[in-house]
């Protein structure tokens, strides 16, 4: 298993996604003798997962079933454990597509956080491309660092831990893309340019409070990056519900000819299905604010 790879079976060392149900989901790292504890009873990992094939029904001890599923950046974001806020994925598929990113891009990331976005990246630019993350919390550095190795990533990422507002990335003239996730992203910015490719490449910034973007686009604008631009990303969910349409009764346009010629009955109806938006919508996360750095 890789989170760049699909595989077939399960092996010992993977990590999997129990699906238990709408959104009811858990990560087991998979291990000889071990036993993961659920609402449905328990999976014995040697009997039940290793050797299986991912997507497999597999029946817990209390006669529940879950799905097995092989992981993906997406199902990750929803599944690690937090050790930070982390960005979700609509705003991620936003990211990926504005910074422009593909197989064998160089991207740099600060901060990497909980690694959401740094998997999503991983599996974008796999298999040429690389990620360099920076991460000034040693300890947010080092778990980032294990589980890109669990998950097999690791050749595709260098992790450095230090303050990239005051050491920058570590790299200079490699990176197609940049982007920001820390509370101060303009004293980045020069480090951002730097460590770009002279033939330029996009920036983006995620912050949550609009004065934060302010000086970021100053920022921006003072280094030479052009096409400078902010949105906000919103989920809006509709969902699905049975609803009664009344018919409407038009009449008729010609004198009824036979007796079974009836007209619709006034409280005629129709069971129909529709979606609905949401009355509240889940609130806001964050600005991303784009550029461009112009080839020199
Ligand atoms: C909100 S989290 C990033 C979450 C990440 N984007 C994700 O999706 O999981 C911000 C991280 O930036 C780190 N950070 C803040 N300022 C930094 C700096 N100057 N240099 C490096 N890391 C920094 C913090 O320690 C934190 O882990």
């Amino acid at each position: 298993m890789s989170f760049v790879e699909y595989s077939e079976f399960i092996q010992e060392g993977d990590v999997a996604i129990i699906f238990l149900g709408h959104d009811s989901m858990m990560p087991v790292k998979v291990q000889q003798g071990a036993q993961t504890q659920t609402r449905y009873g328990v999976i014995r990992h040697s009997k039940d997962l290793i050797g299986q094939r991912f997507g497999t029904k597999v029946t817990c001890s209390k006669g529940g079933w879950v799905y097995v599923l092989h992981p993906t950046p997406e199902l990750w974001t929803l599944n690690l454990p937090h050790r930070t806020q982390i960005l979700y994925t609509t705003d991620i598929a936003n990211i990926t597509m504005m910074l422009e990113l593909k197989p064998g891009s160089v991207v740099c990331e600060s901060g990497t956080g909980s690694g959401s976005l740094s998997h999503a990246i991983l599996r974008t630019i796999a298999p040429t491309g690389h990620l360099h993350t920076v991460e000034f919390h040693q300890q947010r550095a080092e778990k980032a660092a294990e589980e890109f190795r669990e998950h097999r990533v690791g050749h595709l990422v260098t992790v450095r831990n230090q303050d990239v507002c005051k050491e920058g990335f570590g790299v200079t003239g490699v990176a197609d893309a940049v982007f920001l996730d820390i509370p101060s992203p303009w004293e980045a910015v020069k480090h951002a340019r730097n460590t770009m490719k002279r033939q330029g490449g996009r920036v983006c910034s995620f912050s949550p409070c609009i004065e934060q973007v302010q000086k970021t686009v100053e920022a921006l604008a003072d280094e030479g990056f052009q096409e400078i631009s902010t949105l906000e990303v919103l989920l809006r969910v509709h969902d699905v519900r049975s609803i009664t349409l009344p018919l409407p009764d038009f009449g008729s346009d010609q004198p009824l000819e036979t007796p079974t010629d009836t007209p619709v009955p006034s409280n005629a109806s129709v069971l129909c299905k529709t979606t609905t938006p949401p009355r509240d919508m889940a609130g806001h996360t964050g600005y991303l604010t784009f550029a461009t750095k112009p080839s020199v």
